[in-house]
């Protein structure tokens, strides 16, 4: 049994967040496990409130896990502070596990995931560290300086990101304008880079995808897929769970965690190399 972590921040409204990830691991066979770095007072409508975890918990949590399981995998999400992202990273650097690293910065509803002074620390400390990194595209913006809008400036920018040292970067065009497509961009250091395109849904139940397509990533790479093969199963994932959305909340409500169980045999993901 492969055992995965997620350290991540808690969403009260299960869409997002640690919630997500665990529901997750589960449904791809994979023993979860988690660190929480905070609480979220959350629902489909949005954050009402956010209490950190004190960085000397979060240690704990992450020392027990360490001291007790072999974790194939680890995923991070909603990191909120630089105390934590430093707590965090620290640890981190003595580990040699996969680390898929999904920015988290803002909530769909506006509320922020990230203190500002943070994304410096996130930049220097933990990307570095990173096996993936999967940030959408306003988060590529923060990341890079620089604005992400076209082919051409998604290339630029998963350039500037895999000079940090990660392995690969997935970058998410949930935000693009295309209203036919959902494409995602693969790079690796090594050169090679593709994307990833499936139908977009047309739906308001988005809440917790990019959770959701981490989790599933961190899931497969646990279970030692290849990354190429695991961006690719990822992608089925969160296409199948919007797919199939579930009416739940009245806001953005959550994608469904049960589709992939189901149909996953029914899903198409284009894939062009890029040059
Ligand atoms: N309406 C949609 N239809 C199909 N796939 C979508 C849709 N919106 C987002 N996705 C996919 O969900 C995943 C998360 O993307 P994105 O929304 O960009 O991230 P985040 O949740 O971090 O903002 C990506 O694989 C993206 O292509
Ligand atoms: C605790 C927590 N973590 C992350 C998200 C981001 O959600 P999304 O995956 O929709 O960007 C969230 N809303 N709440």
């Amino acid at each position: 049994m492969h055992i995965v972590t997620t350290i991540a921040g808690s969403d009260s409204g299960g869409g997002a967040g640690i919630q997500a990830d665990l529901k997750t691991f589960q449904e791809l066979n994979v023993f979860g496990t988690s660190v929480i770095t905070a609480l979220t007072a959350q629902n489909t409508l949005g954050v009402s409130d956010v209490l950190p975890i004190d960085t000397i918990f979060i240690e704990k949590q992450f020392h027990a896990l360490l001291e007790d399981f072999s974790i194939s995998a680890l995923k991070t999400g909603m990191l909120f502070s630089s105390e934590i992202i430093q707590a965090i990273a620290n640890i981190m650097a003595d580990l040699d596990i996969p680390l898929i690293i999904d920015p988290v910065m803002i909530a769909k509803g506006g509320e922020s995931l990230l203190q500002q002074q943070a994304i410096e620390a996130m930049r220097y400390y933990l990307l570095p560290l990173a096996t993936v990194i999967t940030p959408n595209i306003p988060e590529a913006e923060v990341l890079t300086g620089k604005k992400v809008d076209d082919i051409a400036s998604i290339q630029q920018a998963a350039q500037t990101l895999l000079q940090l040292g990660t392995r690969c970067v997935v970058i998410k065009g949930g935000h693009l304008t295309d209203e036919n497509f959902a494409t995602d961009y693969v790079f690796f250091k090594d050169g090679r880079a593709f994307s990833m395109q499936t139908t977009r849904i047309a739906t308001k139940n988005t809440h917790g995808t990019g959770c959701t397509f981490s989790a599933a990533l961190a899931a497969f790479i646990g279970r030692e897929l290849p990354i190429d093969s695991a961006v690719v199963e990822a992608k089925k994932f969160i296409q199948l769970a919007i797919t199939h959305d579930l009416s739940i909340g009245n806001g953005h409500g959550p994608t469904n965690h049960f589709a992939y169980r189901k149909y996953k045999d029914s899903c198409e993901v284009t894939i062009h190399e890029l040059s």
